[in-house]
């Protein structure tokens, strides 16, 4: 049989990133990006080989986006199109791995939609507008959470009444998965040790950011909870707050649930903290410039991530190394070194010729001689969901 194309679908709340991957491929086919969809600005930018290029799509929403965007796939696959797979973020304690798309699992993953609103109801158009423009492909979804359900259970609850666990899903399921499962894989090969005897810290930092504690191939703990809200300072997300805020804020500035809920998504991280920008570039060059607000919001965010590292060590019984990946951690020695700064106390120290080295794609160890490895891994969620995909196709 020749090498398969799959094509792979990440429908965000107001973006599609897809990549068209051939198995027997380093580089994918195709890639793109169609961005602020929705708005009048709505874009759409692709790659092919070496030929870049863009169209204005005003007004677009999803489908019109991926109506566009499909027949550019079908002829960059020359007909030949083997399977689709999709990142759906939320996948419940319903699936531990990825589900062909079939009535029975499209059933499931709107049943868990609740719990992921800014997520799932994306996802699942994507899903709904590629079944249509294809109808005889094979169809994939794979979860963010699914590395995640091998979680103790000590790290999953939350200490509230267990009925809400027991009735209504209340837990910690986290996100990130498909990306934590790739570069803890890697970081194993990497370092010539097998998977299942090895063990990692990793911290997926960009856009949204989390933290995972990987032992012999499985996850342990994991800094997102019920939503990819919790946790880690990101571009526009708070990450942890005292949960009282919510009705500190409704007491005492009549705010409702849903100003509430923007403000924590939207409207916080870096940010809201900044006040200047949710993307990390843009607050380093103004660090340098000496702007205040973008260097508190690279001190809490350093600072925050140093923490949930440690927090994340105690699931470990031993440490092969801490993993950077996401745009800020493969291309930040800023913030890695800040970070690790912190955690003197895990025996951390950074080789800076080496840390300055790791960017743009290059992966590699930046420790100090002697000291706990520490690697920068670039991810690839898209090839993994490739991976998923043809897996299921077999
Ligand atoms: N050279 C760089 N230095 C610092 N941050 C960077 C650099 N390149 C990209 N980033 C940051 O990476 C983040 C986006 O990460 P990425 O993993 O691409 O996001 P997404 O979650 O949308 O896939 C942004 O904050 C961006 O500023
Ligand atoms: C789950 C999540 O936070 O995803 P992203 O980083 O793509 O926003
Ligand atoms: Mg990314």
């Amino acid at each position: 049989m020749s090498a398969r194309n799959i094509l792979v679908i990440n429908c965000g709340s107001s973006s599609i990133k897809f990549a068209l991957v051939n198995e027997a491929q380093e580089t994918f086919i195709l890639s793109g990006l169609a961005e602020r969809l929705g708005s009048p600005e709505a874009v759409l930018h692709w790659r092919l080989g070496e030929h870049k290029d863009s169209l204005a799509l005003p007004g677009a929403d999803h489908r019109q986006a991926l109506s566009h965007l499909l027949p550019i796939v079908q002829q960059a696959a020359a007909g030949a199109l083997h399977g689709i797979g999709h990142r759906v973020v939320h996948g419940g304690e319903h699936f531990s791995g990825a589900s062909r798309l079939d009535a029975s699992s499209l059933h499931s993953i709107r049943q868990i939609a609740p719990l992921a609103p800014l997520h799932n109801p994306a996802n699942l158009q994507g899903i709904e507008a590629a079944m249509k423009l294809f109808p005889d492909l094979v169809q994939v979804a794979v979860f963010d959470t699914a590395f995640h359900q091998t979680l103790p259970e000590h790290a999953f609850r939350y200490a509230v009444p267990q009925a809400l666990y027991a009735e209504h899903g209340v837990r910690r399921y986290g996100f990130h998965g498909t990306s934590h499962r790739y570069v803890s894989q890697k970081a194993a090969q990497m370092s010539g040790l097998a998977v299942e005897a090895s063990s990692w810290l990793v911290a997926h930092l960009g856009n949204g950011s989390s933290t995972c504690a990987v032992e012999n191939g499985l996850s342990r703990d994991t800094s997102m909870g019920l939503t990819p809200l919790e946790g880690l300072v990101m571009g526009t997300r708070s990450g942890d707050v005292d949960p009282n805020l919510h009705s500190h804020l409704a007491r005492t500035l009549g705010w409702s649930l849903e100003q509430i809920d923007a403000m924590l998504n939207h409207d916080s991280g870096l940010l809201g903290l900044s006040g200047l920008s949710n993307d990390m570039r843009t607050l380093e060059l103004a660090r340098e410039q000496g702007h205040p607000g973008a260097t508190l919001a690279i001190e809490v965010f350093c600072y925050r991530l140093a923490k949930s590292l440690a927090a994340m060590s105690c699931a470990l019984q031993r440490l092969d190394g801490v993993v950077f990946t996401g745009g800020i951690g493969e291309n930040s020695a800023l913030i890695r070194r800040k970070t690790l700064d912190h955690l003197g106390l895990l025996g951390l120290k950074l080789d800076e010729q080496a840390n300055a080295r790791c960017i743009r794609g290059i992966a590699g160890a930046i420790h100090a001689p002697d000291h706990p490895r520490v690697l920068v891994v670039p991810t690839n969620e898209e090839r993994q969901i490739a991976l998923d995909t043809l897996a299921l196709l077999d």
